[in-house]
């Protein structure tokens, strides 16, 4: 609340002090202290910090975008609060998640604050809690679903458009899953849209992959993964790191995915499942029996990497990680579930019941661990890696569209700046306080692969992307008047 305070009330002193004390401060702004703040976002309210879009303004969502102050816009960061984190529906008050989100596009990525625009749109919800709750937000109504869903998702992209031209990049946020797919592949061929749920994570979870590998030996062809969630992130992951493996062994996709194992609220995604599978899980529906919970689908897969999307805290028991163990020498575990609350398990249990053996990343942060007098440093697998820099590539070399290879650029950015140090001390991704570079170089990355593509509107291309991404970067510095 005291930061929300000082970014209101002198925003550039927010940002100084969010970039010099980012290691402090990301986990006020960001997991898991927002989601906290989302889940009483209610009794906290004091002002709109973005833009709110109701059902009641269909028909007017263009008009209800023009109020907004700023004209200028280069990224929106949009949710309807459906799954916000790993806590569910929070309907409005999930409003936090964007404005956090964009925090760190500025912070992070150097992205003008007034540049960004969070937006919450507001369907209803399910939360029957919220329902009830007098200091409720949002519309006291259960969500609308189908078309009248749709149609208002399409009359907002069309508003976006009009009133920002193309080239602001639309970033979906923490919409569950039955939606969030759909929404990427109806916007993504026509519109600048990205979901980072299940790209950015898809490329932070990559890069750190790419690093562990340098510690535990192989290519990523001669490892077998097992995702406990099979949702946006789960599934995410698992495409690009088949589309990695494929071009790097020139295998098809199809073969790539026979590395890759489901595992959702049912147990193992297998061929042989009496129900209609959704098509990012039917991919990975492989010939093998039924297996019905995590522990077996452990014993039974026998993966090298076991890696955490269920929003469902401490599933990785002892036993699991054990097992995980007791298969490889170094196993990669990476309980990425948010908040902390929902974590697969924490870095403690991680190092301990692998005897200090496990390469562990989660999704939020764990304060380093002692373990037989040795100190370990977990690392954050957090999209925080990835989208600041991807959004300030595309907004630097004016792409039009995101493309798989655009967000495995970012993957490889990312890798690019582990070095033989990190690796040594058993960290797959470098310290959140050198992040401006690493978005620097993400960015550049990003942005070469859109000029290759000819997707890049801003021209001519600038010789070294690197420089030019520092010197588009945002600086909280006050103005001389003299
Ligand atoms: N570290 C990071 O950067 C990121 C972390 N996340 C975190 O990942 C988590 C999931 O997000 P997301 O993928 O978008 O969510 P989704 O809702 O898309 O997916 C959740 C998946 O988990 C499965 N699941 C739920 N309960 C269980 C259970 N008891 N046992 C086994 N599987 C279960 C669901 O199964 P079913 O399909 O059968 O319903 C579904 O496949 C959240 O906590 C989120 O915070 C998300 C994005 C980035
Ligand atoms: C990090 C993130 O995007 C999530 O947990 O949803
Ligand atoms: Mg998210």
């Amino acid at each position: 609340m005291a930061l929300m305070d000082l970014q209101e009330r002198n925003e550039r002193l927010f940002y100084k002090l969010l970039i010099d004390n980012v290691e402090e401060l990301l986990p006020v702004v960001y997991t898991p202290t927002v989601g906290e703040a989302c889940q009483k976002y209610g009794s906290i309210f004091r002002r709109p910090q973005g833009l709110y879009i109701s059902l009641k303004e269909k028909g007017r969502i263009l008009e209800v975008l023009r109020n907004w102050p700023e004209k200028s816009i280069q990224v929106i960061v949009v949710t309807d609060g459906e799954r916000i984190l790993g806590l569910g529906d929070l309907g409005c008050q999930g409003m936090g998640i964007p404005v956090g989100k964009l925090a760190l596009y500025t912070a992070l990525g150097g992205v003008r604050p007034s540049a960004c625009l969070p937006i919450t749109i507001d369907v209803g919800t399910t939360n029957e809690d919220l329902l009830k709750d007098e200091f409720y937000i949002g519309l006291k109504q259960r969500r609308a679903t189908g078309q009248e869903y749709y149609e208002l998702l399409d009359e907002f992209m069309t508003a976006v458009r009009q009133n920002y031209g193309q080239k602001v990049l639309v970033q979906f946020e923490d919409f569950a899953n039955h939606n969030a797919f759909t929404l990427l592949e109806k916007y993504r061929a026509n519109h600048l849209v990205f979901n980072d749920d299940i790209q950015g994570t898809a490329a932070v979870v990559l890069a750190g992959l790419i690093a562990a590998l340098k510690s535990v030996g192989g290519t990523l062809a001669d490892h077998k993964f097992l995702f406990f969630g099979a949702g946006e992130a789960g599934t995410g992951i698992a495409e690009l790191v088949a589309l990695e493996i494929s071009r790097q062994g020139k295998v098809s996709v199809e073969e790539a995915r026979q590395k890759i194992w489901l595992v959702d609220s049912k147990g193992l995604v297998v061929a042989s499942r009496n129900e209609i599978l959704q098509p990012f899980k039917k991919r990975y529906a492989h010939e093998h029996e039924p297996v019905k919970d995590l522990l077996d689908a452990v014993k039974a897969i026998r993966p090298t990497a076991l890696i955490g999307s269920a929003g469902v805290g401490r599933s990785f028991t002892k036993e699991v990680i054990e097992t995980m163990s007791s298969i490889n020498e170094r196993p990669i575990i990476l309980a990425l579930s948010n908040p902390t609350s929902q974590s697969e398990c924490t870095a403690e249990e991680a190092y301990t019941w692998s005897q200090g053996r496990a390469i562990f990343g989660s999704g939020s942060p764990f304060d380093p661990v002692k373990y037989n007098d040795k100190l370990f440093v977990p690392a954050q697998a957090n999209n925080a890696y990835i989208f600041p820099g991807f959004g300030l590539g595309v907004v630097i070399s004016g792409a039009v569209r995101v493309t798989d290879d655009m967000v495995l650029a970012a993957a490889e950015g990312l890798a690019d700046q582990v070095t033989p140090e990190h690796i040594d001390k058993g960290l797959i991704y470098p310290p959140f306080s050198i992040i401006r570079k690493i978005s620097a170089n993400i960015s550049a990355r990003v942005a070469a692969k859109a000029y290759d593509l000819g997707l890049a509107s801003q021209l001519p291309r600038p010789k070294d992307l690197v420089k030019y991404a520092e010197s588009c970067m945002y600086t909280p510095v006050y103005r001389s008047y003299r």
